[in-house]
């Protein structure tokens, strides 16, 4: 069971947005995409996920050896890929239960409710009758989100910066999250440009100008990642001999 990326490339307007990325993605893992602003981290979970505008320019995404590649979106989730957004949706008139629990069509206890949204730091007595809507702040509609994607128990679970805008999202509630989904059976993928959630991985790829620039253990790709990107600026690419960890 893997999601496999073989020479994913995305090009816009003449410009390579991810160049020839190849990943490996197993089931019951955590990976952790590491790099700076701008080097194609969201761009590249929006490939995998298949939105508008993110389709492959070359290359193949397969999903337990079947080429997802041109598979839309509610076809990719209803195998169980899900994303969380950096900017979390507005939604308007539902309350934060109604939401999670899909307008109660999602069969789950109060208690796994309860449990899911303390573990994202949404207290059920004070929010689970408040309104998901322009009311909540971005922080808490994240948390929400985080909530609805750990209660889906996604097979791959893709969460781009789970951390921004969440001031007091601890680096121990982002570690126990990630660990509820691999307990279920589900592998994540964080996309972050911190070390500290990098660090959680059990794999880290290092992006570079769109590039896979080194993966492996991650206490060795950041430190190349501490030690070089945050000058880096891609401007001064360095040699992928310096990257041989
Ligand atoms: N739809 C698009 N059209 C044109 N350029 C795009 C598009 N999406 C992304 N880019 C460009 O691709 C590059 C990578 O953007 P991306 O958002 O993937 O980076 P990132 O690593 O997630 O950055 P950050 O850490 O700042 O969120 C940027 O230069 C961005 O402007």
């Amino acid at each position: 069971m893997m999601l496999v990326l073989e020479d994913v490339s995305l090009e816009k307007n003449g410009k390579y947005i991810l160049k020839n990325i190849n990943a490996k993605f197993d089931r019951v893992k955590i990976y952790a995409v590491l790099g700076s602003n701008g080097v194609g981290k969201s761009s590249l979970a929006y490939t995998i996920m298949g939105l508008e505008g993110y389709k492959p320019t070359s290359g193949k995404i397969k999903l337990n050896g079947e080429d997802i590649t041109n598979s839309s979106i509610s076809e990719r989730a209803t195998k169980g890929i899900t994303l969380l957004w950096q900017e979390p949706v507005r939604f308007q008139g539902l309350t934060v239960k109604q939401y999670l629990t899909l307008g109660g069509k999602l069969k789950i206890s109060t208690k796994d409710l309860e449990e899911v949204m303390t573990l994202t730091g949404l207290s059920p007595e004070l929010y689970i009758n408040r309104f998901v809507d322009n009311l909540l702040s971005g922080g808490e509609r994240k948390r929400v989100e985080l909530a609805s994607i750990l209660l889906l128990n996604p097979k791959y679970a893709i969460l781009d910066e789970p951390d921004s805008g969440i001031d007091i999202m601890s680096l121990g509630m982002i570690e126990k999250i990630a660990h509820r989904i691999t307990k279920n059976g589900g592998t994540v993928i964080l996309i972050t440009h911190r070390e500290e959630i990098a660090r959680i991985a059990d794999e880290a790829y290092l992006l570079c100008n769109g590039t896979v620039f080194t993966k492996g253990d991650p206490v060795k790709v950041i430190h190349y990642y501490k030690s070089r990107c945050d000058e880096c600026m891609h401007v001064n690419i360095p040699s992928i001999e310096e990257a041989q960890l």
